[in-house]
Parts: C-alpha cells; structure tokens; sequence
C-alpha cells in the first residue's frame, strides 16, 4: 500500500474568504497546465471563488522566486493582498547541470519567500529526471499517480488559515 502523500483530504478549512496566487512557468506547457488545473481544482473544493485565484506566468522555473516576490508585492499595492501563492514549475533534467543548478536556487529561494513575505509560498516545483516522471506527478499516466497540483492547491488553503 503506497504510504507517500497526504493520504484522506480533510477538508475542514473553509477557504471563502482566502485570495491566493498562482505564479506559473510555461516550460513544459502540458505537465504545467495539468498541475494548474489540479491546484485550481482543489481550491475551488475548499471554497476559494473562481475570482480570487489570480493566475500569472513567467518564462521558465528559475523566473519563479523573484516572480513570485513581484506578484506578491503588486497584489498588495493594489490593496488585495494574497493569503497564499502557489509557485508552479516543471523541471527536467537534461545532458547538463543545468538542471541542478536551477534546481537547487530555485528551491532555496522559495523556501526563503515564506519568511520574507510572510504568506505560505507553496513548493510547485517538479524535479524529474525523466519526462514520464513529470508526466506521472501530473496525473498524466492514468492509474500511475496522482495529480500533485492537488497537494499543493490544499496546502496553501490549510497553511493560510491553520495558524490565523
Ligand atoms: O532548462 N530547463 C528548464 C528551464 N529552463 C529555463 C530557466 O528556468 C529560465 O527560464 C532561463 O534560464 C532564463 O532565466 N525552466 C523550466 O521551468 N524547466 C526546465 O526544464
């Protein structure tokens, strides 16, 4: 029996009133869009209004610490503050170290968000070896996994509410 995962979704939290971003690359626009609707999905179960999920893009993963910091900020100046962002992004490794190299300051930098901005900044970020690896953390190989977009739809409601 597979023991990874969140396991039963709880869904005590009542996620009406919550505004939470999604800040997306469009590297590997298929995976990408299947994670997105997965976490708009799951949002949308614990309540959040169609309107208060604000979706941006920028190029590539590494774009997502500084983007993120920028979307945050910008929400805030036009005095709708978001109680949560979700970060998405799809890396693959590829012949180089690029990939590791993304990898690892991207991941450092949004772990650092959720100090410096002080909302949860949720981890989207998928770091595969392979193509099909991506594929199956998207729900995209039917009876393989599940849609990881969903976790992180329901951790940002859980994380914006649980310690209000
Ligand atoms: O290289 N592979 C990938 C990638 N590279 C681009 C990088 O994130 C950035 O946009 C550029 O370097 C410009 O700053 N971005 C991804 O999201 N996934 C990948 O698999």
């Amino acid at each position: 029996m597979a023991v990874k995962g969140l396991g039963q979704l709880d869904l005590e939290y009542d996620g009406s009133d919550l505004r939470v971003g999604i800040i997306h690359a469009r590297w590997n626009k298929k995976i990408i869009d299947a994670l997105l609707e997965g976490a708009v999905k799951r949002l949308k179960e614990f309540g959040v209004k169609e309107s208060n999920i604000i979706i941006e893009s920028v190029p590539g993963s590494f774009e997502l610490p500084y983007g993120s910091k920028l979307f945050v900020d910008k929400q805030k100046a036009l005095g709708k503050p978001l109680d949560a962002i979700i970060p998405i992004g799809v890396l693959i490794k590829g012949s180089t170290m690029h990939f590791e190299y993304i990898c690892d300051a991207t991941t450092r930098q949004l772990m650092k968000l959720n100090f410096e901005l002080g909302i949860p900044v949720i981890f989207g970020v998928l770091t595969c070896l392979t193509e099909e690896q991506a594929f199956a953390r998207a729900g995209l190989i039917p009876g393989k996994m599940h849609n990881h977009g969903e976790d992180w739809g329901a951790a940002a409601v859980e994380m914006a509410i649980k310690f209000k």
